[in-house]
């Protein structure tokens, strides 16, 4: 069944129209109508392509293989990536949030190729997302590959919808998933030092 949009009173097929145009373009000018603004004019006339692309470019993001897992006898021993930075999307109000991502891990027989930390990060990222949601993510993704319990994932949030909009004020919100092992206090502190106490 082919879906449509109403757009400008006129109903319009949601897949690419015969002229190639993208359904997220035709939102995109009624979006500058309805704000008041000529998508006519000069500097406006090619947003709604960009727009379409930037939304694509999004989600469609493809982050490469995340599975390079090799053998190590440093079974037990704590490993810390930090200072990932992502972009993600709040998924209430479609803006930005920055999260400074730190991961650590007990591994097993098993150890993660050190890229692949921040390529499950932007992986988890690259969507409509909550923080909690996403911290949650990235330890299921690196819990799975790494087959460790042992996982803590802490992302450090900077949300645009809370500091340009609504309450207006620019705040840091800290999320942190403890898993297994990693529950206990002496490896909390541990992986705490050895990213410096922040993500
Ligand atoms: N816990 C959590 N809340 C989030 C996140 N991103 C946005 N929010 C919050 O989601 C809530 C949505 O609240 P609503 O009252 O439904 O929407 P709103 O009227 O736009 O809320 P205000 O932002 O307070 O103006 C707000 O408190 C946001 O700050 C997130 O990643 N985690
Ligand atoms: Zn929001």
């Amino acid at each position: 069944m082919t879906s449509s949009i109403e757009v400008l009173g006129e109903s319009l097929p949601m897949e690419h129209g015969a002229k190639g145009t993208d359904p997220l373009e035709t939102l995109a000018r009624q979006l500058l109508v309805e704000i008041g603004e000529d998508p006519d004019r000069e500097g406006l006339r090619d947003t709604p392509a960009r727009y379409a692309r930037w939304w694509r470019e999004f989600t469609q993001y493809e982050p490469g293989s995340v599975e390079a897992v090799f053998e190590t006898a440093a079974t037990g021993s704590l490993v810390a990536v930090s200072g990932i930075d992502v972009w993600s999307l709040c998924e209430h109000h479609l803006l930005p949030f920055s999260c400074r991502i730190a991961i650590g891990y007990l591994p097993g027989k098993k150890m993660l190729g050190l890229s692949k930390f921040a390529r499950i990060a932007h992986l988890h990222a690259h969507r409509l997302q909550s923080q909690e949601q996403l911290t949650h993510d990235i330890a299921d993704d690196v819990e799975r590959l790494t087959g460790s319990p042992d996982v803590a994932v802490i992302g450090q949030g900077k949300h645009l919808c809370m500091a340009m909009r609504g309450v207006r004020t620019p705040a840091t919100m800290t999320t942190a998933m403890w898993r297994g092992g990693l529950r206990e206090s002496s490896l909390r502190a541990e992986l705490l030092a050895l990213t410096g106490g922040t993500p």
